[in-house]
């Protein structure tokens, strides 16, 4: 019906709606070309294809935009360099780590752990001496040259670990017993569970600090003319 009312418009009026309806098709066609532009931009900036909705879905694709766009530009502005920067640093470090390892594998394992043979030998015997022991144990087993006697608890133990720390004093680790109940094998026997020392080294032990006999503190008299006693009360 409007179709039919438009023909029947005279020719100036005809004239004036061709013009209406071309420049609406141009407007048409202006803004369909601008959303294409705006598209193909967006597109190209996130690689992904916007989609298409209402203005809520519109708004969180602008929030989405912005994020991956922040994402990109802090990997170029930042992950580009710093990770070259941080795989030089990790190489230096490879690097680094390859020659501390190579310079750990060059040391010898002994330079680690023990000292010098020398400052171990030293250790062992005074430097009056060093060099005269040999593996074999020279020297010979004497009697000992000084006792410690002592009370229950008095620290006889102690005094003994501290003076057997020089290096001239050698010593045995265990109470032989000697005085009260391993009298009867006599000296001789005493004698052997001596250490061996050279000459100027000195031999000593630890008595125990109760006796099972009575006899025990008589037997270490007659002895201490030729023994020295050290005495702890
Ligand atoms: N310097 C010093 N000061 C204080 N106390 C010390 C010291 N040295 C040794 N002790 C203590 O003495 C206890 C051991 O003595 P003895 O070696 O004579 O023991 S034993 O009687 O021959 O079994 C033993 O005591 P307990 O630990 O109570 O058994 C040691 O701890």
């Amino acid at each position: 019906m409007a179709f039919s009312r438009i023909t029947k418009l005279d020719p100036p009026s005809r004239g004036i709606f061709r013009k209406a309806v071309v420049m609406l098709c141009s407007l048409l066609a202006s803004f369909f070309l601008l959303h294409l532009l705006t598209e193909s931009c967006t597109t190209t900036t996130t690689g992904n294809s916007p989609p298409r909705g209402s203005s809520s879905r519109t708004a969180g694709l602008f929030e989405d935009l912005s994020s991956l766009r922040t994402k990109r530009l802090v990997y170029e502005w930042t992950g580009g360099s710093e990770l070259n920067r941080y795989g030089t640093a990790a190489r230096t470090s490879q690097v680094l780590a390859d020659e501390r390892a190579t310079q750990d594998s060059e040391l010898p394992e002994e330079a680690l752990v023990l000292p010098p043979p020398d400052l171990v030998v030293s250790r062992r015997v005074s430097p009056r001496f060093a060099g005269k022991v040999s593996p074999l144990g020279e020297g010979s087993k004497k009697l000992p040259q000084a006792l410690i006697i002592g009370v229950k608890k008095g620290g006889t133990r102690a005094l003994l670990e501290f003076l057997r720390v020089h290096p001239d004093i050698r010593a045995v680790g265990a109470e032989p017993h000697f005085f009260d109940r391993n009298y009867h094998n006599g000296l001789e026997w005493y004698r052997e569970l001596m250490p061996k020392t050279l000459e100027g080294q000195i031999t000593m032990e630890k008595t125990p600090s109760y006796f099972v006999t009575r006899e025990a503190p008589a037997r270490i008299s007659a002895m201490s003319r030729n023994t020295k006693l050290i005495v702890v009360v």
